[in-house]
């Protein structure tokens, strides 16, 4: 099939992503969006708070959204769109500009690459809900999961050589390579995918994919960060920054983080790792650099027109990736 026949089944590409603050006053009331009804504790929501303001209240995410746009632009013969799970541009606002012009049939390509209720299905509800709001909405058409996609690898790949190539020389051979992607409540992790496990099982693929394309043999872990949620819950482990304690305790000479689950720079990535995992690694003396998101990778950004051209996907079950109970947050 040529591209251009096969986007024609498409009238419009809808970016679609988490959305973030770009000022102080933006923080609380995003974090009020994010946690509705989750049962996230008050003191991890006002931990978070200090993440943000640190950086100014600026999320490096909706930035990231306009960069990928731009870069995406010159490869795809569409319309480009983009709405937010939890910041303007909210999606429904997003999807009732679509339908203003018209736009019949989009696909939604959404910032993150894997099954799992937060990094999938909820995109769906979104989808659903905002088109609910909106007379005349567009059909909307969530593209796949593309973890496991030669763009997205090879982006990948590319930004880990890079990271190990700025390591120290003594030390970049025998350096660890540690893929770390957002930890999730492990009954979520039960039930990513059609029969269960899919969240962790593609992780574990696209970090072997990465390490295969740099022609690596050696180990390698795969990590969780960011995690949420009252404490008596339990969520994938271990922590990276655990993580690298051990590593360092069994003598490891240096680590390259490599942040396989998130698609571009978000504050779990320029806190949790850059500020946090570095300081760590600091204290202890262990050489450590950080491999690029995939961001606006040519090799990524080119992966988006595949993926318009490919067949249209089979979509999610009723059934996949339920939402977990909703629950208040505690006092
Ligand atoms: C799997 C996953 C992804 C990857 C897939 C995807 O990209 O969608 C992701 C992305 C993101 N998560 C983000 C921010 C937050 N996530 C939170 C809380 C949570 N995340 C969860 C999971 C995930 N989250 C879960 C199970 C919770 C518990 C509450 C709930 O069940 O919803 C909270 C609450 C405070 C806290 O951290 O406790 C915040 C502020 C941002 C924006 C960052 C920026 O501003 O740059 C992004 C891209
Ligand atoms: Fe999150």
């Amino acid at each position: 099939m040529r591209l251009d026949e096969a986007m024609g089944t498409y009238d419009a590409l809808l970016l679609l992503s988490f959305g973030g603050p770009e000022k102080p006053a933006d923080v609380l009331p995003f974090l009020e969006n994010v946690v509705r009804g989750r049962g996230v504790p008050k003191a991890r929501l006002m931990e978070v708070e200090a993440h943000y303001q640190r950086f100014g209240g600026v999320s490096p995410i909706n930035q990231q959204c306009r960069d990928l746009i731009e870069a995406i632009r010159p490869k795809v013969d569409l319309p480009i769109y983009w709405g937010n799970r939890n910041w303007h541009p909210f999606l429904t606002d997003t999807v009732r500009q679509m339908a203003d012009d018209g736009v019949r049939r989009a696909a939604a390509f959404a910032t993150s690459a894997y099954a799992s209720y937060s990094a999938c299905r909820q995109y769906l509800d979104d989808i659903d809900r905002a088109r609910e709001a909106v007379d005349g909405a567009p059909e909307i058409v969530k593209l796949r999961h593309y973890y496991d996609h030669p763009g997205f690898i090879a982006a990948m790949a590319d930004h880990t050589a890079q990271a190990l190539g700025r390591l120290p020389a003594e030390v970049r051979d025998g350096a660890r390579l540690v893929f770390t992607a957002h930890s999730i409540p492990l009954t979520m992790a039960r039930t990513a995918g059609p029969s269960g496990g899919a969240y962790e099982a593609q992780l574990l693929s696209a970090a072997r994919l990465v390490n295969a394309a740099l022609g690596r043999t050696e180990p390698f872990d795969l990590v969780w960060q960011s995690r949420s949620g009252p404490p008596e819950v339990r969520w994938l482990e271990p922590d990276v920054c655990d993580h690298l304690e051990v590593l360092y305790k069994q003598g490891a000479q240096a680590v390259v983080l490599v942040p396989i689950g998130f698609v571009s720079d978000h504050m779990e990535v320029v806190y949790d790792l850059d500020v946090e995992a570095r300081d760590l690694a600091a204290g202890l003396g262990l050489p450590l650099e950080r491999a690029s998101t995939a961001g606006t990778h040519p090799a990524f950004t080119s992966m988006v027109a595949d993926l318009l051209a490919e067949p249209e996907p089979a979509g999610c079950a009723a059934t996949c990736c339920p939402a977990p109970p909703r629950r208040p947050a505690p006092a």
